[in-house]
C-alpha cells in the first residue's frame, strides 16, 4: 500500500513537473490549436461560428448604445423640450438594449455548445485512436489517466470556449467601444480614469495568474491521481474484498481526496486573493468616477444625463470584469486538461505515409523466420540469439518454464515488439518493413488476458474479424460442453464486466470459438486453453486446426506437454534459449526439455 502511495505521489509530481512550455504559453498555445481546429472545414463549425459571433457583434452593440440611450432620455426628460414620441423611442430602445443581451446570450449558447461537442468529438476520437495502440501494448499506456482527461473534457471546452474566448473577446470589444463612446460624449479626464482603472485591474489579474497556473495544474494532477485510484479499486472490487482490505482502500482513497481538497483550497485562495484585489481597484477606481461625475454635474459641466451614461459604463463593465475571475480560476484548471487532451491526439497533422508491401494477402499461407533474434528488459536478457523456421499452416507449441519469455517471444513474432537484435521475417520479408495495420492482419495474438467486453455473448464470441456465424457458435460451444449440465445457450445473455457472469474456461471458450473462424496468416493463442481441462483443450485444438485447413499457422503457447505431443513444431525456451523440433527429437537431444518434461530428475 505504501509503494502505491508513492506511485500516486509520483504520479502527480510527474504531471506537475511535465510542463515544457511555460504557463503562458500553454494558455495562448491551447487557445490557438483550438481556434486553428474550429476553422478547420473538417469540423464543420464554420456556420456556427458565424451565427455565435454575428449573436456576439449584437450583443456587444446592444451593451454599448443602452448607456447612450439612456442618457439621451435623461437629457430629454431633464430639458423638457424633446418631443414626446422621441422620448419614448430612447427609452424602448434603452429597455430593449438593457435587456435584449439576455436573449442574445441564450441564443448564443445553443451555438456555442454546438462547437464545443464537435470540439470534443474530434478530440476524444483522435486520442483515443492515438492512444489505444499505446494501451494494447501497455508500454506507456494509462487508461485511468486517459479516461479522467476525457471525462473533464467537455466541461473544460465549456469553460475555455464559452468563458475564456467567448467572453474575453467581446468584454474588450465592449470596453474599447464604452471608452471611445464616453472619449465623444464627456470630458477626456473620465476616459483617462477609465483607462487607469482597467489597467490597474488587468494587472492584479496578471499578477494572481503567474502563481495560479503552477497551482491548477497541481489541482489537475491530484483529480487525476484521485480518478486512477478510484478506478483502480473499482475495477478490482474483489481482490479488495476477498483480501479484507476495504478500510484500507478507502484510507487511500480519503488521502487521494484530501490532496485534491488541500489542492484546490490553494487554488481558491489565490483566486480570492487576486479578486480582492482586482474588486478593490474597481470599487476604488468607479468611486472617483462617479464621485467626480456629481460633482461636475453639480457645477453644471455635466448633464445629468452625462452622469446616467458614466454611472450605466460603469456597472456595465464591472459585472462582467467581476465575474471575469471565476471564469480566470475555471479556465486555467481547464487549459491544462485541454493541453493534456490535445497532447493525446498525438501527431494529428503528419501526412500519412505510403503503405509498405504487405508479403501475403490476409488469407494467404506464411513462413515465420526467426533469425538470432535477442530481446532484454533493462538488464535481463529474455532472449539470446532465438532462430527457428515455421512452415506454413504448422500446429506450433511454444512451451517453457514460467518468466521465460514465452509471452515476449510470440509479440516479437506477432511485431507488437521489436527485436534488439535480429529479426522476424514473414514470407521472407523483415518485420519492420511491414505496415503495423498489416501485421495485425497477418498476424494475429490473443493475449493471456482475453479481455472480455461488458456486452453479450454473442457480441464477444463474433467479435471481428471471426467469420463464425451464429449457427456454427452454437455449435462449437455445446460441442465443448459450454455449460457442463448442456443447458441451452443464450446468445444474447450479458456476460458482465471482464466476463463476470462466466467461469474462466467458458470465457477461453468463447475466446476460441471465436478464434476459430478467423482466417489470418497466423494465429498465436497466449495460454487461451489454459483454464480448460486437458479433454477440452484437445478438442477445441482439433477443432481450430480443422477449421484453418493446413492453411493458418496454430502458435499455442501452453504448460501441457501433452498438446505439445501433437505439434508439428514444438519451441522450447529456457534461460533465453530457444530450442526448435519436434516434440520426440527434443526429447532425444534436449536434456532441459526431457527435465521439462519430467523426463528426468
Ligand atoms: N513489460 C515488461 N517490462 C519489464 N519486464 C517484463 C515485461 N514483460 C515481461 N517482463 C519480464 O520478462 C520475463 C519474461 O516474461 P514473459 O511474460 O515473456 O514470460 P512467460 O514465459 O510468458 O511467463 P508465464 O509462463 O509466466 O506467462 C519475466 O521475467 C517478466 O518479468
Amino acid at each position: 500500500m505504501e509503494a502505491r502511495r508513492k506511485q500516486m505521489g509520483d504520479a502527480c509530481g510527474a504531471a506537475d513537473r511535465g510542463a515544457p512550455e511555460s504557463d503562458r504559453m500553454m494558455s495562448f498555445g491551447v487557445m490557438r490549436r483550438l481556434v486553428a481546429m474550429i476553422a478547420k472545414p473538417s469540423l464543420c463549425a464554420r456556420r456556427d461560428t458565424a451565427c455565435a459571433f454575428g449573436l456576439e457583434l449584437t450583443n456587444v452593440a446592444l451593451g454599448a448604445s443602452a448607456p447612450v440611450l439612456l442618457k439621451l432620455s435623461v437629457d430629454a426628460l431633464t430639458n423638457g423640450t424633446a418631443p414626446f414620441d422621441r422620448l419614448i423611442l430612447f427609452i424602448c430602445g434603452f429597455v430593449i438594449a438593457w435587456t435584449g443581451t439576455n436573449a442574445t446570450t441564450a441564443l448564443k449558447a445553443v451555438f456555442t455548445l454546438r462547437i464545443i461537442d464537435k470540439l470534443a468529438r474530434r478530440i476524444v476520437l483522435d486520442a483515443t485512436r492515438s492512444q489505444l495502440p499505446a494501451l494494447a501494448r501497455r508500454r506507456g499506456g494509462d487508461s485511468a489517466r486517459l479516461l479522467g482527461i476525457m471525462e473533464r473534457l467537455t466541461f473544460s471546452l465549456q469553460i475555455v470556449i464559452d468563458g475564456l474566448l467567448w467572453r474575453a473577446a467581446p468584454l474588450a470589444a465592449q470596453t474599447f467601444v464604452s471608452l471611445a463612446v464616453v472619449a465623444a460624449l464627456v470630458p477626456p479626464r473620465y476616459v483617462g480614469i477609465m483607462t487607469i482603472v482597467l489597467a490597474a485591474y488587468f494587472l492584479a489579474a496578471r499578477q494572481g495568474a503567474a502563481q495560479f497556473q503552477e497551482a491548477a495544474r497541481n489541482a489537475n494532477a491530484t483529480a487525476a491521481a484521485q480518478s486512477q485510484t478510484v478506478g483502480d479499486i473499482l475495477r478490482n472490487a474483489r481482490r479488495v474484498v476477498f483480501n479484507g482490505n476495504l478500510h484500507a482502500e478507502l484510507d487511500l482513497i480519503g488521502e487521494q481526496i484530501a490532496a485534491r481538497r488541500s489542492a484546490n483550497e490553494r487554488v481558491s485562495r489565490l483566486i480570492a486573493g487576486t479578486a480582492s484585489l482586482q474588486s478593490a481597484v474597481l470599487v476604488a477606481g468607479m468611486s472617483i468616477l462617479l464621485v467626480l461625475g456629481a460633482s461636475d454635474v453639480s457645477a453644471g459641466r455635466l448633464t445629468i444625463g452625462d452622469f446616467a451614461l458614466l454611472q450605466a459604463y460603469a456597472f456595465r463593465l464591472a459585472s462582467p470584469l467581476g465575474s471575469f475571475a471565476y471564469i480566470i480560476r475555471q479556465a486555467g484548471v481547464s487549459l491544462v486538461n485541454i493541453a493534456e487532451a490535445l497532447d493525446l491526439r498525438g501527431d494529428k497533422d503528419g501526412k500519412p505515409s505510403p503503405s509498405p508491401p504487405c508479403p501475403t494477402s490476409p488469407a494467404g499461407r506464411a513462413e515465420i523466420e526467426l533469425d538470432s533474434v535477442s530481446f532484454r528488459y533493462g538488464d535481463d536478457w529474455v532472449l539470446r540469439g532465438a532462430s527457428a523456421r515455421i512452415a506454413p499452416g504448422a500446429f506450433v507449441v511454444l512451451v517453457g518454464p514460467n518468466g521465460s519469455g514465452k509471452s515476449t517471444l510470440a509479440q516479437i513474432m506477432a511485431g507488437l515488439v521489436e527485436p534488439l537484435e535480429g529479426a522476424v521475417s514473414i514470407n521472407g520479408l523483415p518485420m519492420h518493413e511491414i505496415d503495423p495495420d498489416a501485421r495485425c492482419r497477418l498476424v494475429l495474438y490473443t493475449p493471456q488476458a482475453i479481455g472480455l467486453f461488458n456486452r453479450t455473448l454473442s457480441e464477444n464470441a463474433l467479435y471481428p474479424p471471426t467469420l463464425t456465424s451464429e449457427a456454427e457458435l452454437t455449435r462449437l460451444l455445446a460441442e465443448w460442453r459450454f455449460y457442463e449440465s448442456g443447458r441451452p445457450i443464450d446468445l444474447e445473455l450479458p456476460i458482465g464486466e471482464h466476463g463476470a457472469r462466466l467461469s474462466g474456461g467458458q470465457m477461453q471458450k468463447l475466446e476460441l470459438a471465436r478464434l476459430a473462424g478467423i482466417r489470418a496468416p497466423i494465429v498465436i493463442l497466449d495460454e487461451t486453453t489454459s483454464a480448460l481441462d486437458q479433454a477440452s483443450e484437445e478438442r477445441a485444438v482439433r477443432t481450430m486446426r480443422q477449421q484453418f485447413r493446413g492453411c493458418t499457422t496454430l502458435i499455442l503457447i501452453t504448460h501441457r506437454i501433452a498438446t505439445a505431443r501433437e505439434a508439428d513444431l514444438v519451441l522450447f525456451l529456457e534461460n533465453g534459449r530457444l530450442e526448435a523440433g519436434a516434440h520426440e527429437s527434443l526429447t532425444g537431444e534436449c536434456p532441459a526439455y526431457r527435465r521439462f518434461c519430467g523426463m528426468e530428475s
